[in-house]
Parts: structure tokens; sequence; C-alpha cells
């Protein structure tokens, strides 16, 4: 795994670490007791239901949201130092663009605010999606606006890019031209990516790493390929309208009885033998499951949780 280090703060090979991070409003904690580690250089899902806490853990790491308790770290280095600040990017829904500024003002205005700015790859980023210069802001459509954002955000070079629900006003087209430009741009530099979204089979295609929050707590964290084998889907016959005792000394994510026939996610705790038919499930499946069932178990693969460095459940 590549090191990236950065002035004062030493080689870190985390992108983002956090130990015990916590965020309460007034109408209590949006998110608690989150302690995980996104290694460098991976593009990250950030999954989970509406008010689960994925903004606020973003804001957080942007530096727009100041956390309650516990620490986070950006490549080493706490997010309350201002030395964390060229290293990433935010991009959220709403782009803040000046509406009456051409494109090229906008991104001479990002090399005049960017010491590393990279005006080969902004422009690029814009001209690759035909996006005229001189047009200002506010007479393009949607997903030139969001082309402008991107790159504004890739030109500012940051280490860590974090995303939240960019595309979300996009349509599939114009989703599907941002993401492979997101992900080009990424691995070309080993850009460090944190995306959420709803839309689970976009960050199947897309992430490699999965962070999945639900009721402001970390429910999953680690390697999508390691996340999914991980599962198993279990069916077969039921006699008695439940899940057959042997099946229940494995972790059940979630279950289903349907007349005689049932079916299960399954987090098995050994060999699964048994009177019944099991296949490896696709990451959406894992992750809808997961989402149906917030209070299973958390799921950490090696070296996501800091302090492990073996799978655990808690
Ligand atoms: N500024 C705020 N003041 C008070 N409560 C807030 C504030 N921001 C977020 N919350 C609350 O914190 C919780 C988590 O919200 P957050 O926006 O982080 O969730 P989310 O996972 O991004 O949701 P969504 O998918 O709907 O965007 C919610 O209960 C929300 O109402």
């Amino acid at each position: 795994m590549a090191e990236t280090s950065i002035p004062g703060g030493g080689p870190s090979p985390w992108a983002l670490e956090a130990h015990g991070l916590g965020k309460r409003y007034r109408r209590g904690w949006a998110l608690r007791d989150c302690s995980f580690r996104l290694p460098a250089g991976r593009i990250c899902g950030l999954v989970g239901p509406n008010g689960a806490g994925k903004s606020t853990l973003l804001g957080l790491a942007s530096r727009q949201v100041e956390p309650t308790e516990g620490e986070l770290r950006v490549f080493g280095v706490p997010v309350s130092d201002p030395a964390v600040l060229p290293r990433f990017a935010f991009l959220g829904q709403d782009k803040p663009l000046f509406k009456r500024f051409t494109v090229a003002e906008t991104l001479r205005m990002g090399r005049e605010l960017n010491p590393g700015w990279d005006a080969a790859a902004a422009e690029r980023i814009v001209r690759s999606g035909d996006v005229p210069m001189h047009a200002t802001v506010g007479t393009l459509s949607g997903g030139q606006r969001t082309r402008v954002a991107f790159a504004l955000a890739f030109g500012k070079r940051p280490g860590l890019l974090l995303l939240d629900e960019p595309m979300a006003d996009l349509d599939p087209l114009a989703r599907d031209e941002m993401s492979t430009l997101l992900m080009a741009e990424a691995v070309e530099r080993g850009t460090t990516v944190v995306m959420s979204s709803h839309l689970l089979s976009e960050l199947e295609d897309m992430c490699d790493y999965l962070l999945v929050v639900a009721g402001g707590r970390i429910r999953m964290a680690g390697d999508a390929d390691a996340l999914v084998p991980a599962h198993a889907v279990v069916t077969g016959v039921t006699r008695d309208g439940d899940l057959p005792a042997a099946l229940t000394r494995h972790t059940v994510i979630e279950k289903r009885v349907t007349g005689r026939q049932f079916q299960a996610m399954v987090r098995p705790d050994g060999p699964l033998s048994g009177d019944w038919q099991v296949s490896e499930p696709s990451l959406e499946e894992v992750l809808l499951a997961h989402l149906r069932s917030p209070d299973a178990p958390a799921l950490f693969t090696p070296g996501a949780q800091p302090g492990t460095e073996r799978t655990r459940t808690a």
C-alpha cells in the first residue's frame, strides 16, 4: 500500500482514520462511536439509509462539522489541523459555483485559490465533455455544471476527494460519463475517493472499499472483495415456519419465510453444511440485507478498524 506523507504529520497509509468519532446535534447523536480506517488510494462507497449519518461523516472529514467527541485523521493529521486543507476536496449535491462566471473564469479562480493547481487536468475534464469555455455557469445543464465542479475538485490535486451524492441530479447517461471520468482520474492519480450514494449498483461498479452506516454507527467497513464472501445466501424448506436450528448457530443478518421456503442472509461462523442450498450473494444483496437489518452485528475486514488486524464482529 502506498504511503502518503504530509508535512508535520508523518507518513500514514490511511487516508481517513476515525477513533470513537461522534457528532451530537440538539436532537441527538447523528454519528456515534465511529472507529474505522480507509487505506489511501481506494474508492470507498459510503452507504446507509436516509438520516444514517453519511453527510455528517463527510462534513466532519471536510471540516464543515465539528466533532462532539473522538478523533478523525486525514493522512495521519488531525482534521482540526489546517495543514489538511490542501489535501482534500469536497463536492456535494449543490455545486457551489458562481453562476455569472464563465467556465474559463471559474477555472481561473481555481488556479488563483489553489497553489498546486493542475490546469491541464481541469481543462481536460471540461473539454472532454464539450463544455464551452466561454459559457456562463448559470446557462449550463446539470451534467455540464457537475463536470465543471469535478474539474475544480480534481484541479486542486487533492489526495482525498469527498463526494456527497454528487451525481444525484444527473440523468443516467451523464451519471455514467461522470463515474467513468471519476474512476479514470482517481486511478491515474492514486486519489482516495469517498462517495456517498443510494445507488447500490453504481457503488458495486465503482467502489473497492465500503463504509456502511446505519443509525449513526458503522455497521460494515472494509474491502468489498472481503465483505461479500463473508456472507452466504441460504435457502431451503422450513418445517416449523422458522429457520432450522442448525442455521441459527451462524450469524443471521436477515431471514424471510414464504410458505414452506426460507431464505436467509448468513455470516457463517464455521462450515455451513446442512439440509439447504448455499449461494454467494452479490454486493448489492449484502448491502440491502444490512440496510434492512441495522441491528445486525457489525463487520470489519482485517485492518478496517483501528487496533484490530483480523476480521472481527462487534
Ligand atoms: N445541522 C443539523 N442539525 C440538527 N440535526 C442534524 C443536522 N444535520 C444532520 N442532522 C441529523 O443527523 C442525522 C444524520 O443526518 P445526515 O444528514 O448525516 O444523514 P445522511 O445519512 O446523510 O442522510 P440522507 O441519506 O438522507 O442524506 C439525522 O437525524 C439528521 O436529522
